[in-house]
């Protein structure tokens, strides 16, 4: 059977950085930085506040940029009082291809529980959009070497109650919480053995062939400078990049990682 081959996915999630002005000037300087075969080769991502979506969503279209771009969360919810809520559909109006679910920081800060990451995660999916699933653990857990454990069930129950076919529109995001914007990051090594732990898990849950479509992500201090050593690890699909993807020349780097890569 010939080997499945998985677009690799360069996702900067800027968090709550930008206004739509700079978002604007990011987008341009990025675009700039890549060559048509660059941005074919490699699928090039930002995920802006919402209130840069618009913005981009004009610049992308009207410059036919081969940019793609999404949001940093989405409500569970697909209408009504529900305030300071954003529906699936609201994004897909606005052309968004990707939302992030249940980043760390929303697990932390806005308590959000693998229930409502699994409504989500369904939400995006009833609305086209794809989802970027984020898993990880924190250092406590890895201090005991319960994070394979924890990050293969935060992925059980996060897609819970979707077929194979819904499973492969998801893209999965393994982000150690102990090495988001510490500039720790995780080891080529660390970042394999949880991502193929999650191929695993999906394999289980699905089969292999569903296992081997989904893209899996690692995301946690990734630069240009390390992109390379972690992506040549086989199950390492691409990154969900944060602070990195601030700097358009450093992010344009990073996506161009394979010109860097010995495998
Ligand atoms: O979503 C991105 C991650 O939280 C990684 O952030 P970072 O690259 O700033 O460590």
């Amino acid at each position: 059977m010939a080997a499945v081959t998985r677009r690799p996915l360069m996702a900067g999630n800027w968090k709550m950085n930008l206004n739509h002005f700079e978002a604007n000037l990011l987008l341009q300087k990025l675009a700039a930085s890549l060559t048509e075969k660059q941005l074919t080769d490699v699928e090039c991502v930002v995920l802006p506040p919402f209130t840069d979506l618009r913005t981009v969503q004009t610049a992308v279209d009207g410059d036919k940029l081969l940019i793609g771009y999404g949001a940093q969360d989405l409500s569970a919810h697909q209408s009504g009082a529900y305030t300071g809520e954003i529906s699936g559909a609201m994004l897909a109006k606005l052309g968004c291809s990707y939302v992030v679910v249940g980043h760390s920081e929303r697990r932390a800060y806005h308590h959000e529980d693998d229930a409502l990451v699994n409504a989500k995660v369904t939400a995006a999916l009833g609305s086209g959009i794809t989802p970027i699933l984020c898993v990880g653990e924190g250092l406590d857990v890895r201090d005991e070497q319960r994070h394979v454990a924890h990050c293969q069930d935060q992925l059980t129950a996060g897609l819970k109650g979707l077929s194979a076919e819904q499973v492969t529109k998801v893209v999965i995001a393994y982000e150690p919480v102990w090495a988001i914007g510490t500039g720790k990051t995780a080891t080529p090594e660390d970042a394999q053995e949880v991502c193929g732990a999650v191929r695993e898990r999906l394999a289980e849950l699905y089969d292999q062939a569903t296992a081997d479509q989904v893209r899996v992500l690692y995301g946690g201090s990734v630069k240009a400078s390390n992109v390379a050593a972690i992506m040549a690890k086989p199950d390492v699909d691409g990154a969900l990049v944060g602070g990195a993807s601030l700097d358009a020349e450093e992010f344009a780097q990073i996506c161009r990682f394979p010109e860097h890569i010995t495998r």
